[in-house]
Order: structure tokens, then C-alpha cells, then sequence
């Protein structure tokens, strides 16, 4: 098959690349691919030209990354086969030399989490968005702004002074990435996995919570519930659900076709590893074995044994 190639959400030196450090084996023949949008990371998988890409999904400060969602939920199916979970600290870099930068750049999100320390440090200067934190550490080395907000890592691939380190309003904010491919085999059950999924509600009273009830009466635990326009009317939304358990498990299984049955859309974003390898919770009644049981049971009534 030849190389084995990730697009990542780039240019080199994001927090995307260091999460795709860790969920690829880069030492195995691996070829890192960074792409300039989310959207192209995607669709560089769709296309072929990679296997798999590495995508931001959520902040723990700043809430999702739309570009992701909407990525997954719009064009051919993708599914997530892993996650990781990195903690997020800035460092500023400048343009060697500059020691009052007025101008700043980096992706909205990392702006949003930096937001106190730039009005008590640098209350002056000048927010600049850009694609991404490395596209801004970019833009600064080619002169076009004084300073970047960046990954650590960013230092490391561009000529730029560290201006400060360890920058975050929040002292422990995380970022979510998913390591996504073209659907396929899906990894086995740990016991401790996530399954993504996207559903469009009808438009009445009480659709979304019939949706979850679903969840609830098989003893499933939602861990993110997320919504966006499905752009097509106004006030039609597309749900975005995060839940503990794999597709493989009963209860989850049973779940997801109930969901299918009714919501007028569906998708199915994989069932992965947690990166917190927290196991799933799962009720006394919602056991493998507890449906197998109820199976047997209703196959053994179907056929006139019991009753
Ligand atoms: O620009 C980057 O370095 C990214 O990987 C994107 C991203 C994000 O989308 O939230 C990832 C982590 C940080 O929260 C800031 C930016």
C-alpha cells in the first residue's frame, strides 16, 4: 500500500500536529500531511490522497470547532477511529527583535483563550484572526505581523523569539482531536470508548427529547450534546451527540436503530477508544448479557416455548 498518510489540520507546528504525533505511529512509515483548513484535511480523505486526518473538535474553553462538525455531518460519510486529549498553553512568539508587538495573530479559538493575558500584557495591540495558531507564527515570519499566539511546538519549526510561555486564562484547558478515515473496519470494544453520532430532529414537540430518552432507557450516558444548523430552513438543527459505549455493544446498538427509526437523518462518526479510558457505566439491566438474555427469552416466547 506504500505510505501511510495523515492530513492534519496545519500548517506545521499546531496543537493538531502534536495530537497526530500521538495517535499515529509515526516511526512506522507514516507521512504527516498538513493542510491549511479543516475542510481540506477532510476532504484530502474522502479524496484518497491520504488514509486518515487529524482534526480539532472541541475546547474546553471555547466550546466546539464548527469547521469539524460541519465537516463530518456534510459530504461522504467519515468516521472517527481515535481521540486525544491535549492540554492547551500558549507560548507568543515574535519576530526576533520585537519587543512591543502591536499587531497579533492566531485562530479565533486560541485568541478567545488568551483573551485577559493580552489585555493585561499587551492591552494595546492589535487581534489579529488567522487560520490557525502555525499559519499565524507564518504570517509573523513573513513579516506581515509582531506576534503569534501559538503551540509550544511552533518555536521549534519557525525562526521566531519566545516572547512568553505557559500563556492560558484557564489553567487546565484541553483540546479534543479526532483521528478520522473513510469507513471501514471499526475498531474493536475496549470497554472504555465514545461513539459520535449526528441526528436531525423533526421540527416538534418534544423530538429531542424522545431522542434522548432512547439513550436514558438503555442506560447510555451522553457525554456532549452539540448543535448546528443544518442549513438548509432556519431553525432546523443537527444534533451532534457524544455518548459512553461502542456501536458493537447491545445497548448502544439497539439505541442507534431506534434513533434511525426517528430521526429523518443519521450518521454514524464512530465508535473509538476514550482517551481518558474512563469505562462505560453500564446499568445492572443493560448488560451484553442482559439483552442476550431478553432475546432468548422473546425468541423462546415467538415460538410458542414460553410464555
Ligand atoms: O491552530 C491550532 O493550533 C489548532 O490545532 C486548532 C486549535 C482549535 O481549533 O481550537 C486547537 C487547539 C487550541 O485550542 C487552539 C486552536
Amino acid at each position: 500500500m506504500g505510505v501511510f498518510r495523515t492530513a492534519y489540520f496545519g500548517p506545521q507546528g499546531t496543537f493538531t500536529e502534536q495530537a497526530t504525533r500521538i495517535l499515529v505511529d509515526t516511526d512506522d512509515a507514516a507521512e504527516l500531511v498538513p493542510m491549511d483548513t479543516v475542510p481540506q484535511a477532510l476532504d484530502a480523505v474522502r479524496a484518497g490522497a491520504v488514509q486518515r486526518a487529524c482534526v480539532p473538535v472541541e475546547n474546553s474553553v471555547e466550546g466546539a470547532v464548527p469547521a469539524t462538525l460541519d465537516g463530518l455531518a456534510d459530504g461522504q460519510p467519515l468516521v472517527a477511529l481515535a481521540e486525544a486529549v491535549l492540554p492547551v498553553r500558549f507560548s507568543v512568539l515574535t519576530r526576533p527583535g520585537c519587543t512591543k508587538p502591536r499587531t497579533v495573530a492566531s485562530h479565533p479559538h486560541a485568541l478567545a483563550q488568551v483573551r485577559e493575558w493580552l489585555a493585561t500584557e499587551l492591552p494595546e495591540a492589535e487581534l489579529i484572526a488567522a487560520s490557525s495558531t502555525a499559519a499565524a507564527a507564518v504570517a509573523v515570519r513573513d513579516g506581515q505581523y509582531d506576534a503569534a499566539v501559538t503551540a509550544p511546538v511552533a518555536a521549534e519549526h519557525y525562526p521566531l523569539s519566545l516572547f512568553a510561555e505557559n500563556v492560558a486564562d484557564v489553567a487546565d484547558a484541553r483540546t479534543r482531536f479526532l483521528l478520522v478515515s473513510q469507513p471501514g473496519e471499526l475498531p474493536a470494544p475496549t470497554g472504555a470508548d465514545r461513539t459520535s453520532l449526528a441526528a436531525v430532529a423533526a421540527d416538534r414537540v418534544g423530538s429531542l427529547a424522545e431522542l434522548l430518552n432512547e439513550l436514558m432507557l438503555r442506560g447510555i450516558n451522553l457525554t456532549r450534546i452539540e448543535s448546528r444548523p443544518t442549513k438548509g430552513r432556519l431553525g432546523e438543527y443537527r444534533f451532534f451527540l457524544d455518548i459512553a459505549g461502542h456501536i458493537a455493544e447491545q445497548r448502544v446498538g439497539d439505541a442507534f436503530a431506534a434513533l434511525r427509526r426517528r430521526c429523518a437523518d443519521v450518521r454514524f462518526l464512530g465508535s473509538y477508544p476514550r482517551a481518558d479510558r474512563l469505562p462505560a457505566d453500564v446499568p445492572e439491566t443493560a448488560s451484553d448479557a442482559d439483552f442476550d438474555a431478553a432475546a432468548e427469552w422473546l425468541a423462546a416466547v415467538r415460538r410458542g416455548e414460553l410464555a
